[in-house]
């Protein structure tokens, strides 16, 4: 079986499993990628590529502190909504998984219906999304597919905010973000406008690309030791073993009635 139904924390989740071993979890809580772990060499262990806060809640009181949550329809606090939107805090449903050209995949969606009374107050707008996770030896893609089915326009940010697990973030080098490559040395809360091209992570161990379309921005966060003492959800310690590498559409962009946006993003060594 390529998917199957697990439980993570206390949350309903997708385990998927493609034929070569890569593996992805993702709560329905969020759509969610909790942990991916990419095919290993025969007989050597899987690894772990997705942070996780230790004292991430998991059991849907409140969002998940690592792995890859979905922003979506506001980025941070630039708007009147809740900061990083609703669709990370929803219960999003299955709408198709299975196996597709060696990859394990699943779809989840998340419309106006599925929103607390709330949320669908607050953002009164009919919407569907739908995101697709895949795996696959050593790439992970998912796609993110935004509709307004309603009858008027709305306004919209979307980000796949990916927490990557690292060993030192001093370590880190990203290049591809602007003219010098960045390295991370204290606290860093920085957008990027208009990426052209791949960018190329340097993780301390491996290096990867990592690839996007649609999303026309990039982000790149780390609290830094104040500001990780100052989350609840995060251990003192534990800035140093992530940084978030997150493709955006900042815009705020429009949907008119009827329209579609899909923002696709690929993690895959670089060779
Ligand atoms: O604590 P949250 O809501 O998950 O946000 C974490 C961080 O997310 C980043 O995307 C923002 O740029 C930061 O400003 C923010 O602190």
């Amino acid at each position: 079986m390529s998917v199957s139904t697990i439980e993570y924390g206390q949350l309903p989740a997708l385990l998927l499993r493609a034929p070569d071993g890569a593996e992805a979890t993702i709560t329905l809580y969020g759509a969610h990628l909790v942990s991916w772990k990419p095919a290993a060499a025969t007989g050597a262990p899987a690894q772990e590529r997705m942070f996780m806060s230790r004292l991430s809640a998991l059991d849907g009181s409140r969002a998940i502190r690592g792995g890859v949550p979905v922003i979506f329809p506001q980025f941070a606090e630039r708007g009147e909504g809740t900061r990083h939107g609703f669709a990370r805090t929803s219960t999003w449903r299955v709408l198709d998984s299975g196996e597709q050209d060696g990859a394990a995949f699943a779809v989840l969606g998340l419309n106006q219906g599925d929103l607390s009374p709330q949320a669908s107050s607050a953002w009164a707008y009919a919407f569907e999304l739908a995101l697709r996770v895949a795996v696959h030896g050593a790439e992970l893609a998912m796609a993110l597919e935004v509709r307004n089915i309603g009858t008027h326009p709305f306004p919209f940010a979307a980000a796949l905010h990916t927490y990557h697990l690292v060993e030192d973030v001093e370590a880190v080098r990203i290049a591809g973000l602007q003219a010098e490559t960045l390295a991370i040395t204290d606290k860093l809360d920085q957008v990027f406008e208009g990426i052209a091209g791949a960018i190329h992570f340097d993780n301390g161990a491996d290096k990867l690309l990592l690839q996007q379309s649609g999303f026309t921005d990039a982000v790149v966060w780390n609290p830094g030791a104040a500001d990780a003492a100052a989350l609840a959800d995060m251990d003192d310690e534990e800035y140093r073993n992530f940084v978030c590498i997150e493709p955006a559409l900042l815009g705020p962009a429009t949907l008119e009635p009827g329209g579609v946006w899909r923002g696709e993003y690929r993690i895959s060594p670089a060779v």
